[in-house]
């Protein structure tokens, strides 16, 4: 029989809108603790696959960081919403399935539904970050307001009723992303250096 899957040390659960930086800074911190440490899990991951699967598409391009996702994301959500529906920790599950690392960095929470998910699952490990960043700056990135996607609960879904442990500021103008890190990483380092995986 295979050995169970070993539990996390550590799970950091990363929400925030399009265009805060949710992919910049918990790429960050990944290369900061190390591929052996720490990895980086997305809940699109699994919908982006299943979903070019399904339509024909090219994943490698629903999955980077350019326009070619924003085609399709008002659909895709509607169809990750369809899967959710019948069963709220779908994508969840794919997306954490063989993790090894200590240290789990989940970049794309989006719904009560995952954090639930996570901290019902690992209630001791889950620690929940937001990432923010103004508007003016989301849109030098090359944000643009969209009807269907930034009024919808993929965007808004953790906007109230969440107190998140860490909130990071992505701007230009406020402390380094280095210094807001620091709690983090070390609390990642501590998580993995421990022995036991009961407490943090
Ligand atoms: N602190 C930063 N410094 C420089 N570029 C940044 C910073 N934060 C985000 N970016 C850039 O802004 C764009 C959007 O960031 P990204 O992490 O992809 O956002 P999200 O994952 O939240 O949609 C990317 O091109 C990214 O490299
Ligand atoms: C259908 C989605 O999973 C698409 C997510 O795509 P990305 O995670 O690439 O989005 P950003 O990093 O915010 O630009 C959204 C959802 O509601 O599940």
């Amino acid at each position: 029989m295979e050995d169970p899957e070993p539990e996390p040390k550590l799970v950091l659960v990363f929400s925030g809108k399009r265009k805060s930086g949710k992919d910049y800074v918990t790429d960050l911190i990944h290369s900061r603790l190390g591929p052996d440490v720490c990895c980086i899990l997305r809940l699109s991951g699994p919908l982006k696959q299943q979903y070019a699967q399904e339509h024909g598409l090219d994943l490698d391009q629903l999955l980077g960081p350019g326009l070619y996702k924003e085609q399709f994301r008002a659909d895709m959500i509607l169809w990750g919403e369809t899967r959710r529906r019948h069963d709220p920790g779908f994508f969840c599950r794919l997306a954490t399935r063989g993790a090894r690392q200590p240290v789990w960095v989940v970049s794309d929470a989006r719904r009560l539904s995952d954090l639930r998910w996570f901290f019902s699952e690992f209630p001791r490990q889950t620690r929940s970050v937001r990432v923010q960043s103004s508007e003016t700056t989301r849109t030098q990135r090359g944000w643009s307001f969209t009807t269907g996607v930034d009024d919808a609960e993929s965007e808004c879904g953790l906007d109230s009723g969440v107190e998140f442990d860490w909130i990071i500021t992505n701007e230009a103008d406020a402390p380094s992303l280095e210094e807001q890190l620091q709690p983090i990483l070390k609390l990642a380092e501590e998580a993995a250096s421990s022995s036991s995986s009961s407490s943090l």
